[in-house]
């Protein structure tokens, strides 16, 4: 049993969290380098707790320029269990409103301008992505936003674009037929190196507009989403206090195997890795280096 350490990356609106015991800003250095901002830790109901905005205080980041591997990383550093990642996000899905959040399960990754994984020449991995997020993670999520009145969706394909410019009209139509419920710039590769540091992981969207296939919506305007969004980070904050609660502060094994995702990942044999690497790799795959 470890201790439970719940992280919270704070997405497009969301720069801070209440109610933190003992809360501090915390710089923190990687061999990916520097993180977003500074990571805000603290107690909440007594279980350990980090926040990290993604886009830095300011919104300093694009989608393209966030150090996804040093967040990941920094996290992991502290001693981060679980990540969960508060997104603003475009819905092709009438039902799935603005105002509403979407408990995230899948994705499809078309970002193609970012490092997507902590290993390479020197050190070869492989692990699955086929279930991208964490069940238990993701119901916790679930749960937490339908106790603070929530119009919460259990389920959906996110479709990670590269960005800063939103979708065409015909690219939005495409990926409706494609299947895909919500489109947001930022969850790829964050899942994917979350996975590779055998971090849980799980994603709320928090509708803010209809993207730019409805026909009785115009183009996504950036005005109409700061205002939602204002709201919606109000709700993402409620939620996120309820969090603790629900996953505790002792920690058993992941049943989903997260925490154990690079146990028969590494490929390349021992006299062969590049130490280096290794030794950047000290905080993500430690345990089975
Ligand atoms: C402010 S709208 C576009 C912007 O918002 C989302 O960011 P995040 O996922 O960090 O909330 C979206 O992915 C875009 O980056
Ligand atoms: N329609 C949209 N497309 C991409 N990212 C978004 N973030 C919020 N709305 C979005």
């Amino acid at each position: 049993m470890t201790d439970t350490m719940i992280a919270v990356i704070g997405g497009s609106g969301i720069y801070d969290i209440d109610g933190l015991e003992g809360a501090t800003w915390q710089a923190v250095e990687t061999p990916w380098g520097t993180p977003s901002d500074e990571v805000l830790t603290g107690r909440l109901d007594g279980v350990k707790m980090a926040f990290l905005p993604r886009h830095g205080r300011g919104h300093y980041h694009s989608p393209t320029t966030v150090p996804y591997r040093a967040n990941i990383d920094a996290l992991k550093r502290l001693g981060v269990t679980d990540v969960i990642s508060v997104s603003a996000c475009g819905s092709f899905r009438e039902e799935m409103a603005p105002g509403h959040f979407v408990v995230v399960d899948d994705f499809i990754d078309r970002t193609f301008a970012r490092e997507k994984s902590f290993f390479g020449e020197g050190l070869v991995a492989h692990v699955s992505v086929a279930h991208p997020t964490c069940p238990r993670l993701g119901d916790a999520c679930f749960t937490a936003a339908k106790d603070a009145g929530i119009t919460v969706h259990k389920g959906g394909t996110y479709l990670a674009m590269e960005g800063p410019q939103f979708s065409s009209t015909a690219e939005s139509r495409m990926y409706r037929s494609w299947g895909c419920d919500v489109i947001g710039m930022t969850n790829m590769p964050e899942a994917k190196l979350a996975r590779e540091a055998e971090l849980c992981y799980a994603s709320i969207a928090m509708v803010t507009d209809y993207d730019s296939w409805h026909p009785d919506h115009g183009a996504v305007d950036i005005n109409e989403i700061i205002k939602v969004l204002t709201g919606n980070a109000d709700k993402g904050r409620e939620m996120i206090r309820r969090l603790p609660a629900l996953l505790g502060s002792d920690r058993a094994p992941c049943p989903h195997h997260c925490d154990r995702a690079l146990e028969y990942a590494l490929m390349t044999a021992p006299d062969k890795r590049d130490p280096a690497l290794l030794a950047k790799l000290d905080a993500v795959a430690g345990r089975v280096l």
